[in-house]
């Protein structure tokens, strides 16, 4: 079976073009619609799955994404690797403004939103150590730097509930005592469903601001923010070109075994389990259940 490409665009990112034979698929899960209607087709022969995150025209704040239905859907389309390109605020002086961040580790401070697929009546517990995909990562960041980005390789991208910025003492503190290298509200938990629906991850965080400690830039100011997601959004659209280059060919396992995490993850007996809960799972956990 061959790969397919599931890219769920951000913040200034709505649409792709190019795609061969093109159309909007409306999808439902178990877990009801994702954000909006998925646009699906094929670049230089892989087939490629653009959902947008927020919706197009931006109706859904991050709260209100339904991230189980974006990750069930494009499980059902048969997606086997998401990039998820995300606006970020940066906390390294160094990723500045219009660069590249390939993500390889989060920090969760989330507070309202479903977690996970499983839960009573079929409990599991996947791996999250290692929370992005490496081989996908290295697709890319070799995708970033063919599109002309300035891209810098691992970070830790720190999960906000927002939707209002940071203070500046919360922005002091994920950057000095945290470590967190970028900001953005979005991707947890859509990474912990990824892992659970067996699905490679990684986010390819777009700079668009210094968030609010940086003592020469001052606050966050969203118009600021739009004007840089817009100009990045011509080098994501040209990074999802490069992509299937970089990811075609048959099949291999993932040699991070992002495509095996539920192997030996789900606890509940099979007697012990819910029927209606089992039958909801399949959508996403099929091949174990
Ligand atoms: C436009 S600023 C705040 C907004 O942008 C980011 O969204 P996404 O991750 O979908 O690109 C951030 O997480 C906030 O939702
Ligand atoms: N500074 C910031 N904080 C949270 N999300 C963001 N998305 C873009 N910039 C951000």
């Amino acid at each position: 079976m061959a790969r397919m490409i599931g890219v769920i665009g951000g913040s200034g990112l709505y649409e792709v073009e190019g795609l061969e034979g093109a159309a909007w698929r409306e999808v439902e899960t178990p877990w009801g619609a994702p954000s909006d209607a998925i646009l699906t087709g094929r670049l230089d022969g892989v087939d490629i799955a653009f959902l947008p995150r927020h919706g197009r025209g931006h109706p859904l704040d991050p709260a209100s994404i339904p991230y189980r239905a974006n990750i069930a859907a494009l499980k059902t389309l048969g997606v086997t690797d998401v990039i998820s390109v995300s606006a970020v605020g940066s906390f390294r002086e160094a990723m500045a403004p219009g660069d590249f961040v390939v993500v390889d580790q989060f920090i969760d401070r989330t507070a309202t939103r479903a977690a996970s697929f499983f839960g009573p009546g079929c409990v599991a517990h996947v791996s999250l150590a290692h929370p992005t995909c490496a081989r996908l990562a290295d697709a890319a960041e070799a995708a970033a730097s063919a599109a002309g980005a300035t891209v810098h390789r691992g970070g830790t991208y720190l999960a906000m509930e927002g939707p209002q910025f940071s203070t500046l003492a919360e922005s002091r503190m994920y950057r000095e005592v945290w470590g967190a290298d970028v900001i953005g509200m979005t991707n947890m938990p859509e990474a912990r469903l990824a892992r659970e629906a067996e699905l490679c991850y990684v986010t390819v965080a777009m700079v668009t601001d210094y968030d609010s400690w940086h003592p020469d830039h001052g606050e966050v100011e969203i118009t600021q923010i739009l004007a840089t997601a817009g100009a990045n959004a011509d080098k994501a659209r040209a990074m999802i070109r490069a992509l299937p280059g970089l990811l075609s060919g048959p099949e291999a396992p993932c040699p991070g075994g992002c495509d095996r995490a539920l192997e030996h993850a789900i606890l509940t007996a099979p007697a012990a389990r819910d029927p209606q809960m089992v039958d909801r799972l399949k959508t996403i956990a099929g091949r174990v259940l």
